[in-house]
């Protein structure tokens, strides 16, 4: 992120930050005053993001960490396109994609159990949407041998993904999310399902493999030690962002 350097109540006067910046500038993703709204039963309703602002600068990796509850899952689903804002926008790459339905943003979602197709080896779960897309079948093969070398799995595109453990799973997921190059991935608790030993593993690769695929991340956690895997960190409480820095200045050293 480019205000890395720049919390709550540290900003110098002179610098001009993404958030002060009009939106549609610059590269990446750019999230303004968004805001969600859920109704209630009693006619009410409840703010679950109230006014966020957000800046990932292309080919980072973004951890947004906070309790139960503080709106990670909300301000995901905001990105991705599957929420109504009651106010804000979204932009990314310099265009404003607010209105825009989350298959035409180019951007792919992991979730934490990887939701694998079981019915389909691991290379035709990873060729899914290139075969959508009506590529090759050639073409597919040899992106399906590329990503699974990325992720660290070659050689098991014939695999029937039921016989993976839950690691190579979330590897196997985080392929098929990378397969159509999407413009962003967002990741949800991607490693929460998984056993401690597997989480430092794949959790140690994962910020080299966003920066390998050459796409932008935002990872949703609300471990401490997941957030410190990526290259900056967004600190929610209660529907607001009370923090933004490396993860050292904001979890501390
Ligand atoms: N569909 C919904 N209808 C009503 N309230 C909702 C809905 N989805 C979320 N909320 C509320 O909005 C707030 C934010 O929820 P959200 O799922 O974004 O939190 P979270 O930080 O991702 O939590 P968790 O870590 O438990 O998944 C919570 O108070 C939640 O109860």
């Amino acid at each position: 992120m480019t205000e890395r350097h720049v919390t709550p109540g540290q900003r110098a006067p002179e610098q001009v930050t993404p958030e002060h910046a009009p939106p549609g500038r610059g590269d990446g993703l750019q999230v303004r005053g968004a805001t969600v709204r859920y109704p209630t039963r009693g006619g009410g309703s409840v703010t679950a993001l109230d006014a966020v602002d957000l800046t990932v600068a292309r080919r980072d990796l973004v951890a947004v960490l906070g309790p139960s509850g503080c709106g990670k899952s909300t301000l995901l689903r905001v990105v991705a396109g599957f929420e109504r804002l009651a106010a804000g926008e979204v932009w990314f790459d310099g265009r404003e994609v607010t209105g825009v339905p989350p298959h035409r943003r180019g951007f792919s979602l992991v979730f934490q159990d990887g939701q694998l197709f079981d019915h389909l080896t691991v290379g035709q779960n990873v060729a899914y949407a290139l075969r959508i897309r009506g590529v090759s079948r050639r073409r597919r093969e040899e992106r399906v041998a590329e990503l699974l070398e990325l992720v660290g799995l070659p050689g098991t595109a014939e695999r029937d993904p039921r016989t993976l453990s839950g690691g190579q799973r979330q590897r196997v997921a985080l392929a098929r999310g990378l397969a159509a190059d999407p413009a962003m991935l967002l990741l949800d608790e991607p490693l929460s399902a998984l056993d401690r030993d597997l989480r430092t593993q794949l959790g140690a690769d994962l910020r080299a493999l966003v920066h390998a695929a050459g796409t932008t991340g935002l990872l949703v956690t609300h471990d401490h030690d997941e957030a410190r895997l990526a290259d900056s960190v967004v600190l929610m409480e209660a529907g607001r962002i009370v923090a933004t820095g490396s993860p050292a200045e904001v979890l501390g050293a």
